[in-house]
């Protein structure tokens, strides 16, 4: 549905020079920022696709490429299976009604109560004022705004206001649902309450999805595929349970440690040794899904290796459908014996990082 090859955007900043008198004459340099880098994502039909990264990243530059809100400085932009780089503009103004977008700060018009503010894309397309109210009517029920069609912006919360972006975005029946940051400047419950909605709107429309966030959270509840976007490359994509178990980059682990709050106590991270030395023993981090949550692993792990394993943080988290749990620990035997137990560990599907290794203390 949404195909992005080679995709990359440069702005360029021109110099300026302090026009203050008495202020040397010396001047900010011209300067190009590479917003994104060659980047390639893939969006099937009917998919929930996050995007998540740090601040800077790239991710805004992103999500307004997908429309052409930005112009990409090279690559192609497939949507519906339309190149969008390629139209005229008034191609592309058509290509526009199948891409809805909603953003952080709703931006909903003032003047205008929730009915009007649906219906204004409507009448941009130049309906009849019957087939718009045909057409709006049902998108406040869907959004749970059908009391408060008369309502002014100002009147309503938050997850009103973005219930009623989400509702003008679905007007014009896109394909696909773009939503920057759309619950960053919403509390936790709202948050959930709007989550649940896109969810609902996807099941229900077959609507794909792509988001922008910062948030694991969001990607925990609603996505089923995630992209990881670093200084403006993509550089991890993985469907949402593998992200959240074995995630295959530093920055990636990083995210996914912090949502988790799943880190070694301090006081040993300042002990561990990258390579093991005569006479320490591994830290690991223990990252199992599926049946192997319910098995008792550890105590067969201390059966049959002979190693006792203290257990340093535990966690176990649902992610959708599944249920992953994630340990960190010290496995305490001889080299020979920790070893085996991490060979154990691996063959019963547990995804083992070695975190390093400290000193032991008998
Ligand atoms: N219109 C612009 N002109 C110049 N530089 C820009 C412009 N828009 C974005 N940038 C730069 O491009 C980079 C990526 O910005 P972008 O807004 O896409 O990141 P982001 O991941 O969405 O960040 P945030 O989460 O803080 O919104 C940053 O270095 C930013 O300063």
């Amino acid at each position: 549905m949404i195909t992005l090859r080679n995709v990359s955007k440069t702005y360029h900043l021109a110099s300026s020079r302090s026009r203050l008198p008495f202020v040397s004459r010396s001047s900010t340099p011209a300067r190009t920022i590479e917003a994104l880098k060659n980047v390639d994502l893939h969006v099937p039909g009917g998919e929930i696709h996050g995007v998540i990264g740090l601040s800077g990243a790239g991710k805004s530059t992103l999500i307004r490429c997908v429309n052409l809100l930005e112009r990409p400085t090279s690559g192609s932009v497939e949507v519906d299976g339309q190149e969008l780089t390629q139209l005229t503009a008034a191609e592309l103004n058509q290509a526009r009604h199948r891409i809805g977008m909603i953003f952080q700060h709703f931006n909903l018009l003032t003047t205008r109560n929730v009915y009007d503010n649906v219906a204004l894309p409507l009448e941009l397309m130049g309906m009849k004022r019957s087939t718009i109210r045909e057409r709006v009517l049902p998108l406040l029920e869907l959004t749970g705004l059908a009391d408060k069609a008369r309502q002014y912006p100002a009147q309503l919360s938050g997850g009103q206001k973005q219930r009623v972006a989400i509702a003008r975005a679905l007007a014009s029946e896109p394909r696909v649902l773009l939503c920057d940051e759309a619950t960053s400047a919403l509390d936790p419950q709202t948050t959930g309450s709007i989550l649940a909605l896109l969810r609902e709107i996807n099941h229900k429309l077959g609507l794909t999805i792509l988001l922008i966030t910062h948030e694991m959270e969001v990607v925990k509840s609603i996505c089923h595929r995630v992209s990881l976007i670093s200084d403006g490359e993509l550089v991890e994509e993985a469907e949402v349970g593998d992200f959240f178990t074995t995630p295959s980059t530093r920055l990636g682990r990083e995210f996914l440690n912090d949502f988790l709050q799943l880190e070694p106590p301090k006081a040993l991270v300042e002990r561990l040794e990258e390579a093991p030395g005569e006479h320490t023993h591994p830290v690991v981090r223990l990252a199992f899904s599926g049946d192997a949550v319910s098995t008792p692993l550890i105590s067969r792990l201390a059966r049959e290796c002979e190693v006792d394993v203290s257990i340093l943080q535990a966690k176990v988290e649902s992610i959708q459908e599944r249920t992953l749990g994630l340990m960190i620990a010290e496995l305490l035997g001889s080299p020979e014996q920790t070893r085996r137990a991490i060979d154990y560990l691996e063959t019963h599907d547990l995804h083992v990082e070695v975190l390093g290794h400290v000193q032991r203390d008998d």
